[in-house]
């Protein structure tokens, strides 16, 4: 049989094995007083079971003998009454054990889908040093982080009277919230070092991680795992302080007799005995009843998988073969379960009494081999009693003592069965040398001797259970105060564990939600602080952004208008005065007349443009101005930042939107209006001397005048008149015509470049394209501006939205802590009223 087995084995597990060694057994003060009953509470001794009649008179073996199992000074109790405080005890724990568990299926929950439970940190290993006002050890050459990891939470567990956390803590929890890291290694480790059942197992094969570099998702993780193994253990010790039954391992040396002494206590022929040794197996035997009253074997390879419904788990194997099973040493089964039927009554049976439901657990005998492997079936918590077989013939062998030596520091009390005592002629002798044996082996038992140690002959034991005869005077006392050490010890062996574990777990879980219900305050208050403190520059930015927007965009109106305006005035004077170009150009004579006039309309083209070339030289300095303006009230309340408008962009883009042409044509040479010509004689140098003619010519040339004369002179007169004239006339019209070429081509292109620039309205085109690129930087400087206010607006108000949720949900986690650090207490006090060392049984 392997030890793995019993490392499995058992409905608690493998870690109640496993946490034994380990288990760190520390008492918190209680509220209540023990709960020990007095005599007052419970029924009369008259009302007792038959396990409560009087002791055989047996002389006394060991005058001086005190009981040191229960508290001497507590009255014995009747097996009523201890039943009742039992099962009282029991529902408790039960209820302990589910209140318990709800905080950590609702922990990993929270866990899970609320907020990660964090493993709190001291920041600093300097402030950690000063709390040694709780170390022992003020002076030890330790380390200052090791020290720190040895003295606080020890100590504080041992010391304190509630369950707060010690100053040092209080003070240095820490979480930085940014990181969610833990801070400092020694700390985090100093922390996770004080936990007992919750702390986290940083072992990844043979490497062992540090908690503090651990992200706060991968401690939830591991939290998780060890809540959920928490909750498994909570589990089985349910099970097991559910479980009414006890279980009594009968062990000893080869051939002492083990499997004799069982079939005594069953009345039964039951177990095979031989003169060599013969049991190879663990046999657990039980009431028929556990199994709907069927009589038969399960062999059952691994215990920890067993289930008595479930016949996969094990073979099932008739009654009448028990004999081959036993004795053959079948290696591929670690026990053998024996329903057996027990026809004494209630009063006499020990498997199904009415009280406790008893197994009984025979065990091959010990020896170099199965010494590991009894010691460790013997550990388990499940086993309520050990029963020590020793032949009085042989006395103690090595691994007998080597057995009870172990199994002394582990149970403290051993029931010692001195069996063959028949075949020992001076039995006085015998007593003394195996009694004094017992208190160098197990003090505890020794000094208890009278009730544990017990000289008997199991082989004189009537086995027919229908016979009806008594058992021997001594055997009949051995099971009177087996029973009773069963009751005694079923309190410590099934509650003890149960108490201790919900001890240990529950100081962890306050520890755990006081230190995160610290570290939730701390950020809650912080989160309000920054709130409120930064609420004044919130709201002064909202009031500046609209106040500034608006200053803005009067300010680009105004320049756009101003622009615009400058420009339209500017523009229109050019139009009027677009002759003024004249003086400017060389007349170059008549024979070059057309490219003068060519000259002259691409001058005043081009005197109009450079005007509104001006303009917008004007528009973009005003511009860039407003640009700057606007630039420096932003940085004046969002700080320094760069402008990114391009100025020039949108007045080179609509560069060519002010070009136009004019066509110089033959009629631009003539001009026969005398009212525009003498307007604009008026205005050109030299041309009042002709005035006068080209007036009176004017007047020939019109039809009615011409009649007029013709009715003066006469008709015939004017026949004879006529051709001279006319010719003379011609010749006149032609030289003045060609005299006036020059300024009748100033004077009607002037007016021709005027009367198209006009129509196309030109200078409120031009204006307005102006003041449209103006408006357009302005309006992108504004844009660029409100996107500013507008990103620093955001910005405050994600910076709040943050600290909001920061301290809504600190807040919520404080409460929430707060609620399971209360309850974690409230149960630990509970758990802590509960009286595990059992009392002495009458
Ligand atoms: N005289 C006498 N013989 C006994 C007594 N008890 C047991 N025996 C005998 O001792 C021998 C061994 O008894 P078992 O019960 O098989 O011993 P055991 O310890 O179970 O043996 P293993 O399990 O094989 O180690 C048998 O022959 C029994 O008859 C007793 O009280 N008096």
């Amino acid at each position: 049989m392997s030890a793995q087995y019993f490392a499995g084995g058992g409905s608690a597990g493998s870690s109640f094995v496993n946490s034994q060694n380990t288990r760190r057994r520390f008492s918190l003060p209680s509220d209540e007083p023990p709960r020990n009953p007095t005599m007052a509470n419970f029924p009369k001794p008259s009302e007792s079971t038959p396990w409560s009649c009087p002791a055989p008179s047996v002389p006394a073996i060991i005058t001086n003998a005190r009981p040191v199992s229960v508290n001497p000074s507590t009255p014995r109790l009747t097996t009523v009454q201890e039943n009742q405080i039992f099962a009282d005890k029991s529902n408790r724990l039960l209820n302990i054990i589910k209140g318990t568990n709800g905080i950590l299926n609702e922990l990993r929950e929270t866990n899970k889908n609320r907020f990660l439970v964090s493993y709190p940190v001291i920041d600093s290993l300097n402030k950690l040093s000063r709390s040694q006002s709780f170390a022992q050890k003020p002076d030890d050459a330790a380390s200052s982080s090791q020290r720190v990891i040895d003295a606080v939470p020890r100590d504080y567990l041992r010391r304190s009277n509630s369950l707060s956390l010690p100053p040092s803590l209080k003070d240095n929890v820490q979480v930085d919230p940014l990181t969610h890291r833990l801070l400092t290694p020694e700390t985090a480790q100093a922390f996770n070092h004080q936990l007992n059942v919750l702390k986290l197992d940083l072992k990844v094969g043979n490497l062992s991680t540090d908690v503090a570099s651990l992200e706060k998702e991968s401690i939830a993780t591991l939290l998780d795992d060890r809540l959920a193994q928490s909750i498994k253990h909570l589990d089985n010790l349910h099970s097991r302080v559910a479980d009414k039954s006890s279980k009594v391992l009968v062990t000893g040396d080869l051939n002492a007799g083990k499997s004799t002494f069982v079939n005594a206590l069953l009345r039964r022929d039951l177990m095979p005995t031989d003169q060599q040794p013969c049991t190879t197996l663990f046999c657990e035997v039980l009431d028929a009843t556990e199994n709907d009253g069927v009589q038969e074997v399960h062999a059952v390879p691994d215990p920890a998988a067993y289930v008595r419904t479930d016949e996969s788990t094990y073979d099932k194997v008739d009654l009448r073969h028990l004999y081959k099973y036993v004795t053959d040493g079948n290696e591929q089964y670690a026990i053998l379960k024996i329903y057996t039927a027990d026809k004494r009554s209630t009063q006499e049976s020990l498997l199904h009494n009415g009280v406790v439901d008893i197994a009984v657990i025979d065990s091959p005998g010990l020896n170099r081999d199965s010494l590991k492997t009894t010691a460790l079936f013997a550990r388990q918590e499940e086993i309520d009693v050990v029963v020590f077989v020793v032949s009085a013939e042989n006395h103690f062998t090595l691994s007998g003592k080597e057995f009870l030596w172990n199994a002394a520091n582990e149970k403290a009390h051993i029931f010692i069965v001195v069996n063959r005592f028949d075949g020992i002629k001076d039995k006085e002798r015998c007593k003394r040398l195996i009694l004094e044996q017992i208190r160098q082996l197990s003090p505890a038992t020794y000094a208890d001797a009278d009730e544990l140690v017990h000289f008997v002959s199991s082989g004189a034991v009537q086995l027919d259970e229908n016979a009806g005869e008594p058992s021997p005077e001594d055997f009949a006392r051995l099971e009177q105060r087996l029973r009773a050490f069963v009751l005694e010890n079923r309190s410590r062996s099934k509650l003890s564990p149960a108490k201790n574990y919900l001890q240990n777990l529950l100081t962890d879980v306050h520890i755990l939600s006081e230190s995160n219900r610290l570290a939730a305050a701390t950020e809650h208050e912080k989160a309000m602080r920054e709130l409120e403190a930064n609420r004044p520059a919130y709201e002064r930015l909202l009031a500046v952004r609209d106040r500034v927007l608006e200053d803005v965009e009067k300010l680009a109106e105004d320049t756009v208008e101003a622009i615009q305006s400058l420009a339209r005035t500017r523009l229109e004077a050019a139009v009027e005065h677009v002759e003024n170009v004249v003086a400017a150009v060389e007349y170059p004579g008549f024979l070059l007349i057309w490219q003068y006039a060519a000259d002259l309309a691409e001058s005043m083209v081009y005197a109009v443009q450079r005007e509104v070339r001006a303009c917008e030289s004007h528009a973009r300095k005003q511009t860039a101005e407003a640009v700057e303006k606007i630039h420096e009230t932003g940085e004046e309340h969002l700080g320094e930042y760069v402008a990114q408008v391009d100025i020039e962009a949108p007045f080179t883009k609509h560069k060519g939107e002010h070009a136009f042409e004019v066509a110089v044509e033959m009629t631009d040479f003539i001009d026969l209006d005398l009212q525009e010509r003498l307007g604009f004689g008026l205005m050109g140098a030299g041309f009042g001397g002709f005035g006068a003619v080209t007036m009176v010519g004017g007047r020939i040339l019109g039809y009615r005048n011409l009649v007029s004369l013709l009715n003066v002179v006469g008709v015939n007169n004017a026949r004879k008149w006529a051709g001279p004239v006319i010719t003379i006339a011609g010749i006149g019209i032609v030289s003045y015509l060609i005299h006036d070429m020059r300024y009748a081509v100033e004077r009607k292109l002037a007016r021709k470049v005027r009367e198209q620039l006009r129509e196309a309205q030109y200078a409120d085109r031009q204006s307005y394209r102006i003041a449209r690129c103006s408006r357009k930087v302005l309006r992108i400087t504004g844009w660029d501006l409100h996107g500013r206010f507008q990103h620093t607006v955001e910005a405050q108000e994600k910076l709040r939205e943050d600290q909001t949720r920061v301290a809504e949900v600190s807040g919520e986690a404080l409460v929430y802590f707060q609620g399971i650090a209360g309850k974690a207490e409230e149960l630990t006090a509970r758990v802590s009223a509960i009286e595990t060392e059992g009392h002495r049984i009458k």
